[in-house]
């Protein structure tokens, strides 16, 4: 996949077929999008394209602070495997926030990305203020010689799919629908780092992750897990949070009890999948009953996971 960052002037040789919009997560929705683009172009003998941003600011977003479903790494290896050809990560600079929507339709759309077909969701806006919207696009096709293609919106029991949907369960912890509506599990990569060692000592081998700043994480819990690890995936049992039975500072890990496991990792790259929030993170009054509840917080992943 041809990425291209870091500018705000680019060429592409040859002609695309595109799809815009911020994508974070690439829920269900999304990938209904990206679907029809990979479509579209092979019948235009086109490349696919997704047009999105390097970040939005937080005062723009709907929620203040917010953080994202995905990283920037994970959005751009998960639209690579989706088999898309290029994707553009703009800058968003304040310049372009002023951009008049015919201006962006001429100079993005027509020129730099030589789209012959656009593909959105129908509530796609762009341009200062949101102005431009899908009945500008149709008005504009002809002249500007591309096809637009409006896919209607994905549901989920009725709720149209959104980032902002993904967010409010993430949020909850109810990671079946967050799941659902990803297509996909939830995860988290990261370097495998290494803990105080503690877990060795009650004979609690785990791998130890610390999720990358403006990563939006469940609540501070356990969660029956899959981690995928050279390869391979693994059942486990992943603890979201700042261990506070032995831990005085707040920094969040995401560390895994993996099963029927036992090697030296670190410093490999790992994903770990949140399949089911099991129960929020406590302090104990001491390491003997943190045990304890964590075995039976193993045996709970191992019965919902049938192994
Ligand atoms: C499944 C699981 C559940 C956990 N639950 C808690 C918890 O509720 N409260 C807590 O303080 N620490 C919890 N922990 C973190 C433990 O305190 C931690 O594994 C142990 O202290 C080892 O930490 P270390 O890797 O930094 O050595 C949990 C860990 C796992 C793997
Ligand atoms: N459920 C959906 N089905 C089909 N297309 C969608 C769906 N959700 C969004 N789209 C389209 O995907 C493109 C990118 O959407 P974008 O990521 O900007 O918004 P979103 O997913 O609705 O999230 P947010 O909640 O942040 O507005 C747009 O063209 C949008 O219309």
């Amino acid at each position: 996949m041809r990425y291209i960052h870091d500018t705000d002037k680019f060429t592409i040789e040859g002609a695309t077929v595109v799809t815009l919009g911020k994508f974070d997560g690439v829920h269900k929705g999304h990938q209904k999008l990206l679907a029809t683009v990979r479509d579209k172009a092979s019948g235009y003998g086109a490349m696919s394209a997704a047009f999105t941003f390097d970040h939005i600011p937080v005062s723009l977003s709907k929620t203040p602070g917010q953080s994202y479903i995905m990283t920037n790494a994970e959005r751009r290896s998960f639209i690579e495997s989706l088999g898309i050809d290029i994707l553009v990560e703009y800058p968003f600079t304040s310049e372009f926030m002023n951009t008049e929507p015919e201006v962006f339709v001429e100079d993005i759309i027509r020129k730099s990305l030589k789209a012959v077909c656009v593909v959105v969701g129908p509530d796609y806006t762009f341009g200062k203020g949101g102005r431009g919207n899908v009945q500008m696009l149709a008005d504009m096709a002809d002249e500007a010689g591309f096809e637009l293609v409006v896919v209607p919106k994905e549901c989920y029991e009725e709720r149209e799919i959104s980032s902002t949907f993904v967010r409010e369960e993430l949020q909850v912890g109810h990671m079946e629908t967050v799941n659902m509506l990803l297509a996909r599990p939830y995860s988290v990569n990261g370097v495998i780092a290494k803990g105080s060692q503690i877990g060795r000592t009650m004979n609690l081998p785990t791998i130890n992750i610390y999720p990358p700043a403006g990563k939006l994480l469940p609540p501070n819990g356990v969660y029956a897990s899959v981690t995928i690890l050279g390869g391979k995936s693994f059942y486990g049992v992943t603890n979201v949070g700042i261990k506070p039975t032995v831990k005085d500072n707040a920094e969040i890990s995401v560390e895994t009890f993996l099963f029927d496991f036992d090697e030296d990792v670190y410093g490999v790259n790992v994903e770990v999948q949140l399949r089911h929030f099991q129960r929020p993170e406590m302090k104990f009054d001491n390491i003997e009953a943190l045990h304890k509840q964590i075995d039976a917080d193993a045996q709970f992943a191992r019965q919902l996971f049938m192994i």
